[in-house]
């Protein structure tokens, strides 16, 4: 069997290994109920469902669904299993470490993909007389869904049309019929980028959409890397070989050999049809919000026997919109920041700002040693990161001190709430792209698409000139260290 973080099934192999993962095998329904218990594990964190029974499965096991595939874990010493078991790291890893790996490729060269002839996805080729998506279990994740979200965790494939740019993405998509889908596809996002590069050309997007991925792949299509990257060959040099691929049946593109399932087809340049409303990642449905969105055909389903369908339930905290979109957005800020030389230290989307902030730790020597001023340096962070894509999802930069653990949010709050002054202390952004999926933008006051930003300095006047000037009133950091270490030591024969 495979490593885990190059093969879908090798992973839930792992899982299960782990004791993260609950097979049912009592027939479960996917229309809600699926969901609904998916929804209970993400809320509590519980180990991953593994649905093998569901109702509408057809003759060859298509398909079963592993729902909450990189959700959080209960355990606090392993509560990043799931992600570090994307990127074979030990699963007590820190959110540091698994964002370090999901850089750590920036730097060497890239290893192209290895091309095959065949592998597990070939295993079945059904032709569309042969599938009906709606009697396949297509889940229906939130009861106000506008349709059964069969893509929440799979992988779209599209490639410019002179062949010289593929990107591996996440986006949402719908089933619109027996054998069409309709899908999200949003400015800045690459997927739309490349779709409007072949709606110039008046020319339908061929695509693949795989599922059941090695999942180091998912965690590099759910990244805002450059434009222009090929995620293939970046997650080569990220885990150090190359990843095994397939060519389509139905078009010149290529999937990873060992996806569970394959959707191959083209996305329409002109036929739009209605996509939503659907249960985002900010935690709201809302009643009759659907939009014109491209439909994509399916010409082919190729899958292994008995294959798993991955599916993020998402919706309120925690699940794979919160563990992935908001902290590989805030690997890729962190990078671009210190790329450009300025002094951060860690970049993280804290989970209780449901990923809509990046904190930002600063290395206050090295910004002394600026000579800048507050406004100089916000500006400089905020022009950098919200005219760019990668800050597209985020609306709130936190620039914090050394003292400040960027990955606990009880630090965090602490710094904004008691070191940024609101107003004075915060430099806005009107005049750049907004977030619309955010209930306050897409259902708020102002623009859904423009502006709602703020740098919020979280810094105190003298860390910018000489330096703390105050001790935080807490264990660590009012008494002296062998004080604090007697009271340790002692801690039981005080009688707690
Ligand atoms: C991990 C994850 C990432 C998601 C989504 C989801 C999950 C689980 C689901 C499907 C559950 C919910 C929605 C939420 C929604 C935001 C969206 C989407 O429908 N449209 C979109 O444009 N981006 C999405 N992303 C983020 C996207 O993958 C990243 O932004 C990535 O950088 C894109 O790759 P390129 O930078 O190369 O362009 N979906
Ligand atoms: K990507």
């Amino acid at each position: 069997m495979a490593l885990a973080h190059m093969e879908f099934r090798a992973f839930v192999q792992a899982l299960k290994d782990d004791g993260d993962l609950v097979e049912i095998n009592e027939e479960c329904d996917p229309n809600l109920e699926v969901s609904a218990i998916i929804r209970k594990v993400v809320e509590h964190d519980e180990r991953a469902p593994l649905f093998n029974n569901l109702k509408g499965q057809n003759e060859n096991g298509l398909w079963r669904i592993l729902g909450a595939p990189n959700s959080l874990r209960s355990d606090q010493r392993h509560r990043y299993g799931r992600l570090a078991r994307h990127l074979n790291l030990p699963p007590t890893s820190s959110m540091k470490e698994i964002l370090d790996k999901m850089v750590s490729a920036k730097t060497v060269a890239p290893i192209p993909p290895k091309i095959v002839e065949t592998g597990p996805c070939k295993e079945f080729c059904l032709t569309p007389d042969q599938f009906d998506l709606n009697q396949l279990p297509s889940p229906t994740l939130h009861q106000a869904d506008g349709g059964k979200y069969v893509q929440t965790y799979g992988m779209f494939i599209v490639r410019s049309p002179d062949g010289k740019w593929t990107n591996w993405s996440i986006a949402r998509a719908m089933v619109h019929d027996k054998n069409h889908l309709v899908g999200l596809v949003m400015p800045p996002q690459h997927i739309a980028v490349i779709h409007r590069m072949w709606k110039e050309q008046g020319r339908d997007m061929p695509y693949a959409l795989a599922f059941g991925v090695p999942p180091a792949a998912i965690m590099a299509a759910s990244m805002p890397l450059p434009d222009g990257l090929t995620e293939a060959e970046y997650i080569g040099s990220m885990v150090h070989s190359p990843l095994e691929l397939v060519k389509c049946e139905t078009n010149d593109l290529f999937v990873p050999s060992t996806s569970e399932i394959v959707f191959e087809g083209t996305c329409s340049v002109t036929e739009t049809a209605s996509e939503g409303p659907f249960g985002e990642m900010h935690g709201y449905v809302f009643r009759g919000d659907s939009h014109s969105m491209p439909v994509y055909t399916v010409n082919m389903i190729t899958h292994r026997k008995d294959p798993i369908m991955p599916v993020s339930a998402c919706g309120r905290l925690t699940d794979e919109t919160h563990t992935m979109i908001g902290p590989l957005a805030a690997a890729e800020i962190g990078y671009i920041l210190k790329s450009n030389g300025l002094p951060i230290n860690e970049a993280f989307s804290p989970f209780e700002s449901q990923v809509t902030w990046v904190a930002l730790q600063v290395d206050t020597d090295k910004l002394r040693a600026m000579k800048t001023t507050a406004e100089a340096f916000c500006r400089q962070v905020g022009d950098l990161i919200f005219r760019g894509k990668p800050g597209s999802t985020i609306h709130r930069l936190l620039l914090v001190g050394d003292d400040i653990d960027v990955y606990d949010f009880k630090e965090v709050i602490w710094a904004f709430t008691t070191r940024c002054r609101p107003v004075m202390d915060e430099y806005s952004y009107e005049d750049v792209p907004g977030f619309p999926l955010i209930p306050y933008m897409g259902h708020g006051n102002g623009p859904a698409n423009k502006g709602g930003k703020l740098v919020c300095d979280c810094l105190l006047p003298v860390e910018y000139t000489t330096g703390k000037n105050w001790e935080a009133a807490d264990f660590k950091g009012s008494f002296p260290p062998e004080l604090q270490q007697k009271v340790l030591d002692r801690w039981q024969s005080y009688g707690f």
